[in-house]
């Protein structure tokens, strides 16, 4: 391990030390801070791989940090150093989003370890606009695949697009492709060597978006510790993907439009202007006309984003791409999880082509990830996909889920099952998640795994914990070698 920063913070100066030496001697590099105010400066200028906190600081608690990365940098995993015997504490800062506890006096062995496995986790995704994290590993890692004519239409149209500048507004079923779409535009173009930043504008609290899209300026409200740049001018010279765009709140909509229409930016607290280039791509599984006609998104921001529309059809209306696509996704697993090479039987290959895709190109991904972990000897049976038995209904196919595997919710969790997929027998609720005690916690995590046939995605959801919190502690219970 190199090159990886970990910032410790406490406000004893002889645990900063001890913590130190410990991570020094695993070759790592360190940065310290004795209280919260001093932590987030320090954040901000080395934007460190980790964060180890104490929670009782002078000026705040270790909780303050959590949430500041949770928000800002919510690909930098933070742990905490709690009192002994403070359970309560270290299950609120878990609950906020923090990877994993220490208590002291800290047992070196079990800190290195926590170390190791959240630098793993974490590697390569640093900075403010790291995206968050999905079930696969990497969404525009690869071409657009498929030969159908609607996907050769749809490539060639991709190539004109990428010559010029024009905004696109690419809509289509979710799951169907368009982020895929909208990369392949800014990466075929002529802003290659400047950034592509997706933004799915749905998951901006709506306080920060102003600030979010345009930047601020340090001071210019309580927690803007230091200057901090936004998309606009992250994206300078690059592309902006607005994904889910209809989701923009009105008072949004307008600061976006005013922004596209002069070019320029004002960060918020600050004076000035700063010029932007920047190529805007959008993208909404909505449709943005009824949207206009409900009043809900502005008709002149409409006409500014939609100058050139592009459609990614359904996977169901090009079935000659769902096996090529399948071949492709099982490789990527077997490779992901080192194992053999997966194979679909004949008959399963035969039900994946006659079956609809309400979730599209998602749906099918996830599919083959539970059927891989169900079947056996390498070779997916049609059970084994788990689709479901009636044929999918008009309203399900309105109204997608890309996972069909039959699951439980924690209290306060909102997914649905549309009406073709209800689960016949609805599983026995999990326990509620109890962070402190680690045979229980195991014990509940491979429930909930197995519960969502192993889409870690839905099981985080069971057990009320984000996607990286389980994905942590996957690894640290080996859950992901069995
Ligand atoms: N033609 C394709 N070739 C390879 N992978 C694809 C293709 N289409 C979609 N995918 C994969 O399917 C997943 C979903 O695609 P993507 O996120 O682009 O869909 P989307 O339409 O933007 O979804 P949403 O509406 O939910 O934002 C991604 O992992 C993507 O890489």
């Amino acid at each position: 391990m190199t090159d990886q920063t970990v910032l410790i913070i406490d406000d004893e100066p002889d645990i900063r030390e001890l913590l130190e030496i410990t991570l020094l001697r695993m070759g790592l590099d360190t940065v310290t801070a004795g209280d919260v105010q001093t932590a987030l400066e320090k954040i901000e200028q080395y934007q460190p791989n980790l964060c180890l906190t104490d929670m009782k600081l002078p000026d705040g608690n270790g909780i303050d940090i959590v949430r500041y990365l949770q928000k800002n940098y919510p690909h930098t995993p933070v742990a905490v150093i709690t009192a002994f015997g403070s359970m309560d504490t270290a299950v609120e800062a878990l609950k906020a989003g923090a990877y994993d506890f220490v208590s002291k006096p800290v047992e070196l062995p079990k800190l290195r370890d926590l170390v190791q496995t959240a630098l793993k986790l974490s590697a390569g995704k640093k900075g403010p606009h790291a995206q968050a994290d999905t079930a696969s590993d990497d969404p525009h890692g690869s071409s657009i695949l498929g030969d159908s004519p609607a996907m050769r239409q749809l490539k060639a149209t991709i190539g004109k697009l990428a010559r010029s500048q024009a905004p696109v507004y690419i809509h289509g079923e979710s799951g169907s492709g368009k982020e895929l779409v909208a990369h392949q535009i800014h990466l075929q173009g002529n802003r290659t060597k400047a950034p592509f930043i997706p933004v799915n504008c749905g998951a901006i609290p709506e306080n920060l978006m102003e600030s979010e899209f345009f930047g601020h300026k340090k001071g210019s409200f309580t927690g803007a510790v230091a200057d901090k740049q936004g998309l606009f001018q992250a994206a300078h010279k690059g592309t902006l993907f607005l994904d889910e765009v209809a989701d923009l709140p009105l008072t949004m909509q307008v600061k976006l439009l005013r922004a596209i229409q002069e070019g320029a930016v004002k960060p918020v607290g600050g004076l000035e202007e700063m010029p932007v280039d920047v190529r805007i791509l959008s993208a909404t599984h909505k449709s943005l006309e009824h949207e206009v006609a409900a009043g809900r998104f502005r008709q002149d921001l409409y006409y500014r984003l939609n100058v050139i529309k592009l459609k990614v059809p359904p996977l169901r209306e090009r079935q000659e791409d769902i096996l090529p696509l399948a071949d492709f996704f099982l490789r990527k697993i077997a490779e992901r999880w080192q194992m053999p090479p997966i194979r679909l039987s004949p008959a399963a290959r035969s039900e994946l082509e006659s079956y609809v895709f309400p979730g599209n190109v998602r749906e099918l991904e996830n599919i083959l990830e539970r059927a891989s972990t169900l079947c056996d000897n390498n070779t997916i049976q049609p059970d084994d996909l788990q689709l479901p038995a009636a044929s999918i209904t008009a309203d399900a196919v309105a109204s997608p889920l890309s996972t069909p595997a039959p699951i439980s919710h924690a209290p306060g969790t909102t997914a649905e099952e549309p009406e073709g997929k209800k689960a016949k027998t609805e599983p026995e609720p999990l326990p509620a998640w109890n962070p402190v005690d680690e045979e229980a916690e195991r014990d509940l995590i491979l429930r909930a795994l197995e519960q969502t046939r192993w889409n870690r995605t839905k099981a985080a959801e069971v057990l009320g914990m984000t996607f990286r919190q389980l994905r942590y502690r996957i690894q640290k219970y080996g859950l992901d070698e069995g």
